[in-house]
């Protein structure tokens, strides 16, 4: 749980609580002998916008898999909501969405976007998931490209049905491992700003993985640096900034407060610490 205390002009304070969603409580992953992630402890509060941020190698994505269920770590535990990653999955409580958008590349857009939703209940019609995929490519913004396939869309286009694929189980957590990473800059601007609009729509809980400091400045709540050699949380700050956020906000004195300071968490993570 977290407590944010806010202070209107003259008045008393007021504390906000915020009960987290995602509870990371000492999780260690080995692989082959090897101490990938040390003793993560991380909590997401519901409906916050976290980004991880780290050195290549560092265990960004294992982490990601252990949130999401896919890997199970060596050591410690890890919530959602009260339950185990595997069973908050098992119950659509988990979206995830990777660099690589793994489209069906004979389907069209809406298809698409309702295909995990139709290995997901199988009770929905034909017209049924066809609605909701229509629904959710115009959350993202893709309400023109429903009968496009794959190969006719642009790769931040693609990223968006992969988006609307994920949002149409209507999870309560959104995992994604560096969604933009492949994307050019102007396209991956315009991305995180549009992502940052439909988390605002939908209050989803979203954990982002990113190579990018203003990325993680500018879309999220709290950003958690990890080193590498092991891979460990080595600081995490609070990004006040107000939202809505535009990309404005990239050129406001604090934004750049931040980046140094994020810059400097960064730096000092690339030394390999103490395994011991
Ligand atoms: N299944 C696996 N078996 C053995 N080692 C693995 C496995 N998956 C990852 N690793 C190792 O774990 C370490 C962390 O990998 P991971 O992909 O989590 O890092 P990352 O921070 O996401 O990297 P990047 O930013 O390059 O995607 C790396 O040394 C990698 O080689």
């Amino acid at each position: 749980m977290r407590i944010d205390t806010i202070r209107a002009a003259g008045g008393k304070p007021a504390h906000i609580r915020h009960d987290d969603l995602i509870s990371v409580k000492g999780v260690s992953v080995v692989y082959a002998r090897q101490l990938v992630l040390q003793n993560i402890d991380l909590s997401v509060p519901k409906g916050f916008f976290v980004s991880l941020i780290g050195p290549s190698g560092c265990g960004k994505s294992t982490l990601l898999k252990v949130l999401a269920g896919l890997e199970q770590p060596t050591s410690g535990s890890v919530s959602i909501d009260g339950l185990s990653p595997v069973e908050a999955a098992r119950k659509r409580m988990i979206g995830v969405v990777f660099q690589d958008a793994n489209l069906l590349p004979w389907k069209n857009a809406v298809d698409n976007a309702s295909m995990l939703l139709s290995i997901a209940d199988k009770s929905l019609s034909r017209a049924e998931l066809r609605a909701r995929g229509q629904e959710m490519l115009e959350l993202v913004g893709l309400g023109d490209a429903a009968h496009k396939r794959p190969n006719e869309l642009s790769g931040g286009m693609r990223q968006r049905v992969a988006i609307a694929r994920a949002l149409a189980l209507d999870p309560a957590v959104l995992l994604m491992d560096e969604p933009f990473g492949a994307l050019d800059a102007i396209t991956r601007d315009s991305m995180g700003q549009s992502l940052l609009e439909i988390w605002q729509r939908t209050g989803k809980t979203i954990v982002l993985v990113t190579h990018s400091i203003d990325e993680a400045i500018h879309l999220s709540r709290h950003v958690h640096a990890l080193g590498i050699k092991p891979g460990r949380i080595t600081g995490s700050i609070d990004i006040d900034l107000p939202y809505p956020r535009d990309l404005a906000v990239t050129e406001d004195p604090e934004f750049v407060r931040l980046v140094v300071q994020l810059r400097t968490m960064l730096r000092a993570g690339h030394q390999p610490g103490d395994a011991s």
